[in-house]
This record gives structure tokens, sequence and C-alpha cells, in this order.
């Protein structure tokens, strides 16, 4: 397996109930090194065109208007197998159906607030990670 990076996004929710610290914690002890961090907010804009694959989906609207809603956490993540281990980590995207242990089992409160986002390939990852962190910001 190649050491490869992937890119995520503390939501809102998560965020807001106070969760960053213990989600940083789980995400560094399960092997992940941080690369890039910040907290940052993303604009109505900037929400669109990052879920812009899901335009044409009945969730667009709602998912926009709560990615926009307050500050985020955004990070850059290096280890072996980075997309998919880190895919297994966060769990399904609905938290009901979440395993046990995985971020959004223990974080998520719904389908749309569900805490975390994880890229779902290499190529989105960077291009992800592109979106949000300058060539400076990524180490
Ligand atoms: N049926 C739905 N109702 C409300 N929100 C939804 C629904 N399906 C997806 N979403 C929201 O849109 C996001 C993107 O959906 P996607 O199908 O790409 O899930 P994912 O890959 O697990 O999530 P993410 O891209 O955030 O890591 C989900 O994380 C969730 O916040």
């Amino acid at each position: 397996m190649t050491t490869n990076r992937t890119f995520t996004m503390i939501k809102p929710d998560a965020v807001a109930n106070g969760h960053i610290g213990n989600i940083l914690a789980m995400i560094t002890n399960a092997g992940f090194k941080i690369v890039s961090l910040k907290l940052t907010q993303l604009t109505v804009a900037d929400a669109k065109a990052f879920y812009a694959v899901h335009a044409e989906r009945p969730f667009y609207g709602e998912l926009v208007k709560f990615m926009s809603s307050g500050p985020i956490v955004a990070a850059i993540l290096e280890k072996e197998n980075a997309v998919a281990d880190f895919r297994t980590l966060i769990g399904a995207t609905n938290p009901a159906e979440a395993a046990e242990g995985t971020i959004r089992k223990l974080y998520a409160t719904s389908m749309g607030e569900n805490a975390v986002h994880g890229s779902d390939s290499d190529e989105n990852a960077m291009i992800e990670s592109n979106f949000h962190f300058a060539g400076r910001e990524q180490f």
C-alpha cells in the first residue's frame, strides 16, 4: 500500500457541539498525520461549488445551507490507504447505519448533519484539498 492523502471537514454540527478535539484525537489515534489544518467557514457559493456533484439531488439546498451555517475544520490527512481507511473510520453517511466506534456513530445527529466529510477517491481528495488550502499550507 502507498502513503496517500485524504481531505476532511469537521462539519458545522460537530464544531458547534464542541467535538473538534475529540474528533481530531480519533483521527490521529487511528494513525493519520495532519498535514494541513484550519478553522474556516464556507460561503454559500463555496458550499454550492464544493457539493456541485449533488446539485440535482433533493437535499442539495439543505446541504448547502447547513454547510455554510457556521465554522468548520478543514484538514488534509496522510496515511497508507488514506481515502479508504478514513471512510471506514467515519462510518456510513446515515449515522443510524454507522458501525460502532466510528466518528459518525459517536458524533453525527442525522443524515444531513453527520459530523464529518471524507473524500471518496484520491482524485477528489486532491481537488478538495486544493479547494481549501494553498500550496504553502500543505505540509
Ligand atoms: N438523503 C439525504 N438527506 C440529507 N442529506 C444528505 C442525504 N444524503 C446525503 N446527504 C448529505 O450530503 C453529504 C454528501 O452525500 P454523499 O452521498 O457524498 O455522502 P458521503 O460521501 O458519506 O458524505 P461526505 O461527502 O460528506 O463525506 C452527506 O454527508 C450528507 O451530509
